[in-house]
């Protein structure tokens, strides 16, 4: 009998085989060691922050590290009060893959220019923020595609040191503050698009409470009720009241209605979401989700309220086919909202008040109602001034009389002063254009 044991231990080529495969065995377990204890080490060391694109903070951190990438594109560059050293890790750092990202800016004057900024593209990219090393990684996953945007999906990660952990609370709120002040001293007018609000077209340069000229004590009553409102949220809370206040501007066609809104948002620093109720596809849910989603400080406008909701139009079946899917009650419930302690502030207008069911402007809904009418002669005068300078206060009087008994809108009056816009008398001489338009707007 052939002894396996001593024949297998004999056996140079079974030696080497078991040595070489313990080999591979020991290097296997060192490799996963490894492996485990750089997870490990990475999980006690680093700690990271991921931002899906479709949080509001996406768009907010990207814009604010490419200014942060100029910012140290350019004292790298120009390494003014940096040491060498530091000058060559900045250098180093700098992302290698960027991509574009265009943006558009309104001038005080109206223009528009275009502005290119380098974002860090896809990828990894290291950087330096208040003395931590951090890194970004931003992704993006074809396979997922956000329904709103029809965008895929992305993420930005960012990496750093866990004893450094503070700074990402720090590159949000920095973030976020450029971000808003990339629209200081201007109204974002935002649209609905499908469950969420989007801004329309660029910010645009706040309107002057003082260029919209109403009646005596119009736009102060308006503008210190709103106040009110705003600041006695307390109050509302403290008895159970929901924070809303309805308004609703009703009047002719030109009177400033829309304009006002404008201006008082400014006045104020809100933005405006403003909402088509006859826009196709609008269902009672998604009107009440909006309304709740509505950004904060914001004016909630329903523009031509009439147009969407006359008492003719409820009791038109076929209408409200052919329209936007809200139900009247859809539209009272949203209006009531939900048991929500946001504060809520809704401006409606309308040129036809008459045709508006009363449920839909009861107090709760619409609690103060203002008429912007066709221009008073204190109207006249101010704008009449407004156009020409103070010292044109006698040819404003002569205007206002020549108007006098005459209807016309605060919108034709701009029109004339615009086409008479260097001369005050010549806006006088032709009054008799302006009384044409009157009386062709009364005729039938
Ligand atoms: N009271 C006013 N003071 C200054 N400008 C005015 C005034 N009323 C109207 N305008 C000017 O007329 C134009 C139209 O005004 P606006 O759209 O605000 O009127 P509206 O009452 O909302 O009209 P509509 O009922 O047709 O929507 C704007 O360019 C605005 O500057």
């Amino acid at each position: 009998m052939v002894d396996v044991a001593s024949f297998l231990g004999d056996n140079p080529y079974f030696s080497a085989g078991f040595g070489l495969l313990g080999v591979g065995a020991g290097l296997a377990v060192l490799r996963q060691g490894a492996r485990r204890g750089a997870d490990l080490l990475k999980r006690q060391l680093l700690v990271s922050m991921e931002i899906p694109s479709h949080d509001k903070s996406y768009q907010w951190v990207l814009g604010w590290m490419s200014r942060r990438g100029i910012e140290a594109m350019r004292a790298a560059e120009d390494g003014r009060g940096m040491p060498w050293a530091r000058r060559q890790i900045a250098r180093a750092v700098m992302p290698r893959h960027v991509a574009v990202q265009t943006s558009y800016k309104q001038h005080d004057n109206g223009s528009v220019s275009t502005a290119f900024t380098m974002v860090p593209g896809q990828g990894k990219h290291v950087f330096f923020f208040n003395g931590a090393l951090m890194q970004v990684d931003r992704q993006r996953n074809a396979k997922m595609i956000d329904i709103q945007s029809a965008a895929p999906f992305e993420t930005i990660t960012l990496t750093t040191l866990s004893r450094d952990r503070s700074v990402f609370s720090q590159i949000l709120s920095e973030a976020r503050e450029f971000a808003l002040s990339q629209n200081e001293g201007r109204t974002v007018l935002y649209t609905s698009f499908g469950p969420e609000w989007r801004p329309l077209g660029l910010p645009r340069k706040r309107r002057l409470l003082s260029s919209v000229v109403l009646d005596r004590g119009v736009s102060e009553g308006i503008v210190a009720d709103v106040r009110d409102f705003i600041a006695n949220g307390k109050w509302y809370d403290d008895r159970g009241i929901p924070y809303r206040r309805g308004y609703l501007l009703h009047g002719p066609p030109g009177s400033g209605k829309t304009s006002f809104i404008q201006a008082l948002a400014g006045e104020l620093g809100y933005n405006i979401c403003i909402l088509n109720l006859s826009e196709r596809g609008l269902t009672d849910d998604r009107l009440s989700h909006l309304l709740t989603v509505a950004p904060e400080r914001s004016l909630v406008l329903l523009e031509d309220i009439d147009a969407a909701f006359s008492r003719a139009r409820q009791q038109s079946e076929q209408a409200a086919y052919q329209q936007s899917m809200v139900t009247f009650s859809g539209l009272l419930n949203a209006l009531d909202g939900v048991a929500s302690s946001d504060e809520r502030i809704i401006f409606m207008t309308t040129n036809h008040i008459e045709r508006l069911d009363p449920a839909l402007i009861r107090p709760g809904r619409v609690d103060v109602k203002v008429l912007l009418d066709n221009a008073s002669a204190h109207q006249i005068r101010r704008m009449f001034v407004r156009f020409y300078g103070t010292d044109c206060d006698a040819l404003a009087q002569s205007f206002a009389a020549a108007l006098h008994g005459h209807t016309v809108s605060t919108a034709q009056l701009q029109g004339h002063f615009v086409v008479h816009k260097k001369d005050a008398q010549s806006a006088v001489d032709n009054v008799g254009a302006l009384l044409g338009q009157a009386a062709c707007r009364s005729a039938p």
